[in-house]
């Protein structure tokens, strides 16, 4: 065929292929590997966005990631609440759970959300199953303050479930319910970001990413200029002592912390309401949102958001 290269068929341009061709160090380097994503209630704007982030995560379990979804849903919990004439309170980016907050809690994020992300998911062939804390007593919690009524703090990850689900091929989704160690001692709600610092932990997972609707983090919030591409974890261990960030960014920072003190390798924020953000964050040499690095990071990944890092690779 008489091909002319600047006139590409069906309008595919020179850049795709050049992102695809870029995308097959990461490959290599992601392939076989846990990964832990966490998908925030913000970014689920609105249906069809969901169900690509969620036909992106399968296009990850099909070249070979094995992804362990947790997911919040704080919005959904607070519209139910209102639709229910149950105050919606927060106290530090905590919700104040009722006993009977806590139905509500665990109806949205265990009943719904949960099951719109596996049946998203599952469009795509059957690869995902939804559980909640509860299930294989994965996230097991304690009362984090009188105050905050069924507000769970995390006592430990049982991840036994969760790798097994992982061996058998499945992308497991964990709604972040938990429940507690004394039989009888009930549900608790824990905030979606510390359960996937939790598991990212608990699990050895190699990076944890945060799906939120932001583009990542900001030195100044209210400057969109000053968006980091890549800083080291003390020096995000001293934003968050000096109170340089607020509101939903302290959990979400926090974790971090924890999972790369745990020998996790990265932690990403990213824009998960920018279209395939995950995959352009995962697979490509700038990224597109925030890359948190420990001290001792390995040097593989050390040209990452400076240029490729192909050739380290071969
Ligand atoms: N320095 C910062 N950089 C980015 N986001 C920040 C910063 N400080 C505070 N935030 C807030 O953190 C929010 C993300 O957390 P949150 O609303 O809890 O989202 P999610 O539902 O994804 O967990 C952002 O929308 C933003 O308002
Ligand atoms: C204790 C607490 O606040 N729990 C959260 C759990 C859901 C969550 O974390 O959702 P996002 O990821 O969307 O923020 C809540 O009730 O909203």
């Amino acid at each position: 065929m008489n091909y002319d290269k600047d006139s590409r068929p069906n309008g595919v341009d020179t850049i795709t292929g050049e992102v695809l061709a870029e995308a097959m160090p990461w490959i290599k380097n992601i392939t076989g590997k846990t990964i832990v994503i966490k998908y925030g209630g913000s970014a689920m704007v609105d249906e069809q966005l969901r169900a690509e982030v969620m036909a992106d995560i399968v296009l990850l379990k099909i070249i070979g990631v094995n992804p362990v979804i947790v997911h919040g849903g704080g919005l959904a919990i607070s519209e139910a609440m209102k639709r229910f004439d149950m105050p919606v309170k927060f106290i530090d980016g905590q919700r104040v759970t009722t006993d009977a907050a806590m139905k509500v809690v665990r109806s949205v994020l265990a009943g719904q959300v949960n099951q719109e992300l596996v049946e998203a998911m599952n469009e795509h062939g059957r690869v995902a199953v939804g559980l909640s804390g509860a299930d294989g007593a994965t996230i097991i919690a304690e009362q984090a303050s009188e105050q905050l009524g069924r507000v769970g703090r995390v006592v430990r990850i049982n991840s036994q479930l969760l790798e097994d689900l992982v061996s058998a091929n499945y992308i497991p989704v964990l709604a972040s319910v938990g429940i507690g160690e004394e039989p009888g001692s009930g549900f608790f709600n824990v905030n979606a970001d510390v359960v996937a610092g939790h598991v990212a932990a608990a699990i050895g997972a190699h990076k944890v990413f945060f799906l939120t609707d932001v583009d990542g983090l900001y030195r100044d919030f209210d400057d969109k200029s000053t968006l980091i591409s890549r800083i080291s974890l003390d020096e995000v261990r001293e934003m968050v002592d000096k109170k340089q960030v607020s509101t939903g960014m302290i959990p979400k920072l926090r974790s971090c912390i924890r999972a790369l003190d745990a020998g996790v390798h990265r932690a990403h924020i990213l824009n998960g309401t920018t279209p395939h953000a995950l995959l352009l964050e995962m697979l490509t040499d700038k990224g597109v949102g925030t890359m948190i690095v420990p001290p001792d990071g390995d040097a593989a990944f050390d040209s990452t958001r400076e240029g490729s890092f192909a050739s380290k690779l071969v």
